[in-house]
């Protein structure tokens, strides 16, 4: 079977440098392009040597249109605005669109779904690592297990991350929600400060850090009587992202049109 053609979106950013590496390095498919925002620094500078390994041959460029003929695939980790008016495009073509892009408002999610139902065969998921998505698993059992137990969750991530609570703790949530067959929209609590009251019972708490070039770290924490269960993941490359976003661009290729997770791809759904 022929490479899979993968265009890397935000090709200028962390992810975009993680991304365009792990498509370089993988077997079954080809950097066929690479896009980032119009005025962007990276913009004419070669693929390859700005994500620091050799040539590429391939100038990071602001043409999406240019940049999507001939691809089979993109793999975007941009901005929430950018990454739904790629999905538009994406679908009109019934191209493979893995998104990474957090942050995004229960709009930008709606925007998602009907690029799915228009033929766009979407991956998306907060968090691209298997260890996360193996993570969001054992969050589901424990919730429902540990029924009575407070949950919490704190995440810690570099500076210069933009929107809290993480796409990650937000996945964890919904696993425990889920995992309490409860809505995570009616009982979270995102921030504390102030005269607060005692914790309301039942309800999912988050707690954001932010500091220095830490890449990315989720604690889910279960505390009852006299005992707290903690579950942790920390990332210490953006290399586990980068990996886990090819393989489901991969994985899409076999799939129908449709909005699918990261739990689908590794086969932990049951
Ligand atoms: N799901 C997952 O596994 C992971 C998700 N993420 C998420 O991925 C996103 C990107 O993270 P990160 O790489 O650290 O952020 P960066 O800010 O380093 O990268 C984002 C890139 O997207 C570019 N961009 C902005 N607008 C457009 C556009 N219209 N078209 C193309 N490119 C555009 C930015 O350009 P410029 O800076 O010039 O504006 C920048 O180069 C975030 O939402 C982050 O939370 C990160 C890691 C893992
Ligand atoms: O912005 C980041 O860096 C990361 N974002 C994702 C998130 O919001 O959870 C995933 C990872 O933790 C790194």
């Amino acid at each position: 079977m022929a490479d899979l053609k993968i265009v890397v979106a935000g090709a200028g950013g962390r992810m975009g440098a993680a991304n365009i590496r792990a498509v370089s390095a993988l077997a079954g498919v080809a950097l066929h392009g690479a896009v980032d925002r119009a005025g962007a620094e990276a913009i004419g500078k070669d693929a390859g040597s700005f994500a620091g390994i050799e040539p590429l041959g391939i100038a990071i460029t602001d043409d999406m249109q240019a940049a999507l003929a001939g691809a089979d695939a993109v793999i975007d980790f941009t901005i929430p605005t950018a990454s739904v008016e790629l999905a538009r495009q994406t679908s009109a073509r019934g191209m493979i669109h893995i998104i990474g892009t957090t942050g995004c408002s229960p709009d930008q999610d709606r925007a998602f779904a009907e690029a799915a139902n228009a033929g766009g065969r979407i991956v998306k998921s907060g968090n691209f690592s298997m260890g996360v998505t193996l993570l969001a698993n054992l969050v589901r059992k424990a919730a429902t297990a540990l029924s009575a137990y407070d949950i919490e969750i704190l995440e810690m991530h570099h500076n210069k991350k933009v929107d809290a609570p993480s796409g990650t703790a937000l996945l964890l949530g919904e696993a425990a929600a889920k995992g309490r067959n409860i809505a995570l929209a009616d009982h979270s609590v995102r921030v504390r400060d102030g005269h607060t009251g005692a914790r309301e019972p039942g309800s999912i708490g988050f707690a954001t850090l932010r500091g220095g070039t830490v890449v990315g770290e989720h604690s889910v924490i279960f505390a009852g009587p006299s005992e707290r269960i903690e579950l942790v993941h920390r990332a210490e490359d953006r290399a586990i992202f980068a990996n886990g976003a090819t393989r489901a661009a991969l994985w899409a290729r076999d799939q129908k049109a449709g909005l699918y997770g990261m739990d689908e791809v590794l086969g932990l759904t049951d």
